[in-house]
């Protein structure tokens, strides 16, 4: 156990190896917080935990698939043993799948339901019994989206993940400030991470999109199809 962390605020953020899940690790390190990452594969999430170390921060990899409740589990554990508690939880992890809702096969909304939905469910589950052990106040940080404001084509599958992330936060929050926890959700727009390399790579030939155009041009053809100034679009698409 560091002995600098039990004076630190301790963080656990899933989905840590890459995206946006690394940017809020390294960013939270910057502020302070010693930081775990856990990710499908440790050395992703080793990799930065490294570059967090190298910049003088705390940080520490750990392997956990949040589709599994017990790894999910298991890797609040693995921080509470390294950093002798847990403040915040960042359920962070998250796929995407692009496809018609008529063309899409159950074996891939499945696999949304599980990581997306049931990762993060898994996540408020683990961090409220730590939070509610250690008697400390905590906080709850889920990744919904855009597409959990609107219901985009292509992205329904997802888009229902991002939506049921958005109510199980809401409901979540509810049930949880009694002990002083506190539960929210980051909705993003287009952010340029790994995740849209995987998008535009599924994106193939649809009715909708013209040929050769990225989704994320149609998602921007949308916001501005709405009349949406050409800057607001372009702060959809950051990094
Ligand atoms: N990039 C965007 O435009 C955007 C917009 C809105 C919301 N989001 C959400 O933000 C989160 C991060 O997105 P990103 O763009 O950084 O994605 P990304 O694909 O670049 O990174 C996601 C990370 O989550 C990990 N992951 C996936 N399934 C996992 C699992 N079962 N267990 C553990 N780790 C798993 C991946 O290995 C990867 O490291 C996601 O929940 C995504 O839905 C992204
Ligand atoms: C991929 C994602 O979450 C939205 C559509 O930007």
């Amino acid at each position: 156990m560091e002995a600098d962390s039990m004076s630190k605020k301790v963080a656990l953020v899933t989905g840590a190896g890459q995206g946006i899940g690394e940017g809020i690790a390294v960013q939270l390190a910057k502020d302070g917080f010693a930081v775990a990452l856990s990710g499908r594969h440790l050395d992703k999430v080793q990799r930065v935990a490294d570059e967090i170390e190298k910049a003088g921060g705390e940080a520490f990899a750990i392997e956990a698939d949040v589709q599994y409740r017990d790894q999910v589990f298991d890797s609040v554990q693995k921080t509470v043993d390294h950093f002798d508690h847990l403040d915040v939880f960042v359920n962070n992890a998250g796929i995407a799948h692009v496809a018609q809702i008529c063309n899409t096969k159950e074996e891939d909304l499945d696999r949304l339901l599980d990581i997306n939905v049931k990762g993060t469910f898994f996540g408020i589950q683990a961090a409220a019994a730590q939070f509610r052990k250690q008697e400390t106040p905590g906080k709850i940080i889920n990744a919904s989206s855009i597409a959990g404001h609107e219901g985009f084509e292509l992205l329904g599958a997802y888009s229902a993940t991002k939506f049921a992330i958005r109510g199980l936060t809401q409901a979540a929050a509810k049930e949880l400030a009694r002990y002083k926890i506190t539960v929210n959700a980051y909705c993003p727009g287009i952010v340029l991470t790994p995740m849209w390399d995987q998008i535009d790579e599924e994106m193939g030939e649809v009715n909708h999109v013209a040929k050769g155009e990225s989704l994320k041009q149609y998602l921007q053809g949308i916001a501005l199809g709405r009349g949406e100034e050409p800057e607001d679009v372009a702060n959809l698409v950051s990094f």
